[in-house]
């Protein structure tokens, strides 16, 4: 992992990035500030776009956009010798389940990569239960290793706010304590993500006054409207070369209609929406192997009796929202 040094006078600072090759690079030289962003423009407007792609979340993309343009002038002030403050760059991502924050949290850590604020850009993404030990030492032990797992990258904790469920003696407590130590220890090697519901990440940051300054960008992914999510199943079927039949989208519509009212904070929002579709792929192969001769307009259709709603299958929300999760890890 990179080891950034600052050489320079105050105003003419240049970042060197020594990694574990010994190689060093300048990053923030004035010449190649221009370069290295001319060079960078493909990957870097193609973590732009695919930002763009995703259906909704318009002022998540906004504030990507304003992070991004941040980044990009603070480079330009740099080369032109003016003062830049560093930026702290942790996040608490709010939202519902299958709203998009680790599909957001991917994108970013590409574009960071490709501005040259992380040097590998990947995503480690972990849960309470990844973090938490059993005994005296073994939560800070397992805490840093999954630290050392993101350096370069994103450390993207689901459901941040069940490290402080069980209180001072639980130890979530110390794995919050070693996150800390961490953001301090290796400040600017890595970026760290809370991730949960809205009302529970603000309990988590009330109970934890500690913490809020440490996370100064919080991000709001709000639940998909009726129209979004019949959006993203279109797109998510011709990105598939899929389509659907008129009756079918009427089917898929009245079902979000009632599920989210159903199912409320818990709806499974894109993610549930993924599962349907994919599910009724494999629902549409299974009549189309009974029939005798399939055309190209069959092979691509998707039928209203493809899409099996079996009543009451997303009543339990929490076997539900398990079981997309899994299918979820399964499939990315
Ligand atoms: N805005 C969007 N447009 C299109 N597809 C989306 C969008 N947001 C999410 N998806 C799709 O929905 C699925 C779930 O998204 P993601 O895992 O990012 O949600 P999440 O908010 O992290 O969920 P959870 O909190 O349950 O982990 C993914 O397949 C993703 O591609």
């Amino acid at each position: 992992m990179g080891r950034r040094v600052y050489t320079g006078t105050a105003k003419h600072q240049i970042h060197v990035v020594f990694d574990h090759r010994q190689q060093c690079r300048q990053t923030a030289a004035p010449a190649s500030v221009v370069e290295s962003t001319r060079e960078k423009e493909g990957p870097l407007k193609a973590c732009l776009d695919q930002l763009d792609e995703l259906v909704g979340l318009s002022k998540v993309k906004e504030f990507v956009t304003e992070i991004y343009a941040w980044l990009e002038v603070s480079k330009r002030r740099q080369a032109a010798g003016l003062a830049t403050d560093q930026q702290v760059l942790h996040m608490i991502f709010a939202g519902e389940p299958g709203t998009g924050k680790t599909t957001v949290a991917r994108i970013i850590g590409k574009l960071f990569k490709e501005m040259g604020v992380l040097s590998k850009g990947h995503l480690i993404e972990v849960e309470r239960a990844d973090l938490v030990g059993e005994y005296i030492g073994h939560t800070a032990q397992k805490t840093r290793e999954h630290v050392r797992r993101a350096l370069g990258g994103i450390l993207f904790i689901d459901e941040a706010y069940s490290l402080a469920r069980g209180g001072d003696k639980d130890f979530g407590k110390e794995a919050i304590d070693t996150l800390v130590k961490s953001m301090e220890d290796h400040k600017n090697e890595f970026i760290l993500i809370l991730a949960g519901y809205s009302h529970e990440m603000g309990q988590f940051l009330r109970l934890n006054p500690g913490l809020p300054s440490r996370f100064p960008i919080q991000l709001t992914f709000p639940p998909f409207t009726l129209t979004e999510l019949m959006e993203i199943a279109d797109n998510m079927v011709r990105e598939r070369e899929y389509r659907l039949s008129f009756a079918f989208k009427e089917k898929l519509k009245k079902h979000l209609q009632e599920e989210r009212l159903r199912n409320r904070n818990h709806f499974g929002n894109a993610r549930h929406v993924r599962n349907l579709i994919e599910q009724a792929a494999r629902h549409q192969a299974v009549r189309l192997l009974r029939a005798k001769h399939t055309s190209r307009d069959d092979l691509m259709t998707l039928r209203s009796e493809d899409l099996q709603i079996e009543s009451g299958s997303q009543n339990g929300f929490k076997a539900s929202w398990y079981n997309e999760k899994i299918h979820d890890s399964l499939t990315v």
